[in-house]
Parts: structure tokens; C-alpha cells; sequence
């Protein structure tokens, strides 16, 4: 459902406002405190695939978590695919890249290339709004719950691990069937473990 009427639309405007006004020094700080915590949490892979994103729309960067990470693991970003199901494509500074449909920079990689979500070892995920339990709401697309569905039934990798601005947590999202949760959530005042549900 879209449209004012819609409680997750009138949320998601209002963090992506919130997220968007903050100022520039608070920005680079809490980047850096979030790399600092995704770096550190526990069972960030050392090796293999990591997936970040092109933050956009105020979104948390990720330029000093990518800096920081362990030399044997390969950066990945987001690539939209037409099955809905993200894939990954390897990217380091200075090669192409092509905006998708959104504006959003993607590796510009042959599809052979492109890889999927399962050979990845750990993911940040970008997210608009997150809650105790580690749910998180995202821009409406469905992509990552999608991409990430298969984490329903099995455990990390890949680890899911969210990277947000501490203004975008909330006590209680309401939950929705597909919504896969993530494993932690890092921002620049915590890192947010899932809290068990109550009864
Ligand atoms: N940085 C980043 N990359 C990402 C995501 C994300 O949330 N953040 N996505 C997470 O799923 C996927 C892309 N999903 C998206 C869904 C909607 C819009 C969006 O801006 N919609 C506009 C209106 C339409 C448009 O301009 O295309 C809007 O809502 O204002 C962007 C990305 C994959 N890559
Ligand atoms: N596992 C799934 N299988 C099929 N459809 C799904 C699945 N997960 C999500 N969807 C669809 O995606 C739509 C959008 O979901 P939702 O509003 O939770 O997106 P979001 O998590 O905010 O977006 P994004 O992940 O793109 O940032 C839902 O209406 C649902 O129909």
C-alpha cells in the first residue's frame, strides 16, 4: 500500500527527512564511529565477499568502513537485477560504474560477473528505519527482504548487518511476513543486537 494513509510510507518520509537534515561534521563522525563497530562486531569476516552500498539520500556512508576493512576480503556493491533479487558485483575505486535506475552508481561488470547473494560473507544493509528486534524498514522496494529471503531458514554467512544513524531506531516496526532480521545494527552511539521477542 502506498500513499498517506499508508503508517510505514508516513515513517519512512519522516526518517528519510530526518536522515537527510542532519549536519556535515555529525555525518563524518558518526561514519566513522559505525565503520569502527561494523569493523569490530563480532564475526565480520576477515576474507571473502563483503557487500556494501552507494549510501544516497542521507543515508550512513561507508568510505571508512570500506578503508578499514581486512585486506583478503573483496568489496562488493548492489546490483539491480530483473528476477527483484539483488545481485553483487566485486568494485574499488576507479572503475566504471553506471547508475541504475534509482540514480545509484552500480559496477559497470558483464553479467557473468555478477554475483549471487549466497556467495557473500557478510552484508551492511541499507536501511530508513530500524527497531529492537533488528527488523528494519527500507525504501519500499522489497529488494533486500527479497534477496535475502533463503536467511529465513539458515544461519549467517552471510552475515545481514545494518548501518544507520542512531535517529532512525523506533521501539516496534510493524513486522511483515517476508521481513528478514538483521543480525545487528551499528550506530555511532551503539551496536544494536536483536532483542527476543516478548510474549
Ligand atoms: N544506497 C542504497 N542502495 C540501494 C538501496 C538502498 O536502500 N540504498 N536499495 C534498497 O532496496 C536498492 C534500491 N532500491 C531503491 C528503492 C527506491 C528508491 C527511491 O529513491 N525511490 C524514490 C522514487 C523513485 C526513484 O527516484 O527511483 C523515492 O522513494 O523517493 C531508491 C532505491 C539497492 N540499492
Ligand atoms: N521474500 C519475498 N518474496 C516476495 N515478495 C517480497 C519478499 N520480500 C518482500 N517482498 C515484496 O516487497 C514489497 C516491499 O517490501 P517492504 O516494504 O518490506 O520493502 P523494504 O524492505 O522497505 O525495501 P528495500 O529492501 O528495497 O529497501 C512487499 O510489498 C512485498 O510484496
Amino acid at each position: 500500500m502506498t500513499g498517506t494513509a499508508d503508517p510505514r510510507a508516513a515513517l519512512r518520509r519522516c526518517m528519510r527527512d530526518a536522515r537527510r537534515a542532519l549536519d556535515p561534521p555529525s555525518r563524518v563522525s558518526a561514519a566513522n564511529a559505525v565503520a569502527r563497530r561494523l569493523l569490530d562486531f563480532p564475526g565480520a569476516p576477515i576474507h571473502g565477499r563483503v557487500a556494501g552500498y552507494w549510501a544516497m539520500d542521507g543515508e550512513i556512508a561507508l568510505h571508512a568502513w570500506q578503508l578499514g576493512l581486512p585486506p583478503a576480503t573483496t568489496y562488493c556493491l548492489p546490483v539491480l537485477h530483473e528476477d527483484g533479487r539483488l545481485r553483487f558485483a566485486a568494485w574499488r575505486p576507479g572503475e566504471p560504474l553506471a547508475a541504475n535506475r534509482h540514480g545509484i552508481p552500480e559496477p559497470d561488470v558483464p553479467r557473468e560477473l555478477l554475483l549471487d547473494a549466497h556467495t557473500l560473507d557478510a552484508a551492511i544493509v541499507p536501511l530508513v528505519a530500524f527497531d529492537a528486534r533488528c527488523h528494519r524498514l527500507g525504501m519500499g522496494g522489497g529488494w533486500y527482504d527479497r534477496t535475502f529471503a533463503f536467511r529465513a531458514e539458515s544461519p549467517a554467512p552471510p552475515l545481514l548487518l545494518g548501518a544507520a544513524f542512531e535517529l532512525q531506531r523506533v521501539d516496534t516496526l510493524q513486522a511483515e511476513a517476508w521481513d528478514i532480521p538483521l543480525d545487528g545494527v551499528c550506530t555511532e552511539r551503539a551496536t544494536h543486537l536483536p532483542e527476543p521477542t516478548r510474549p
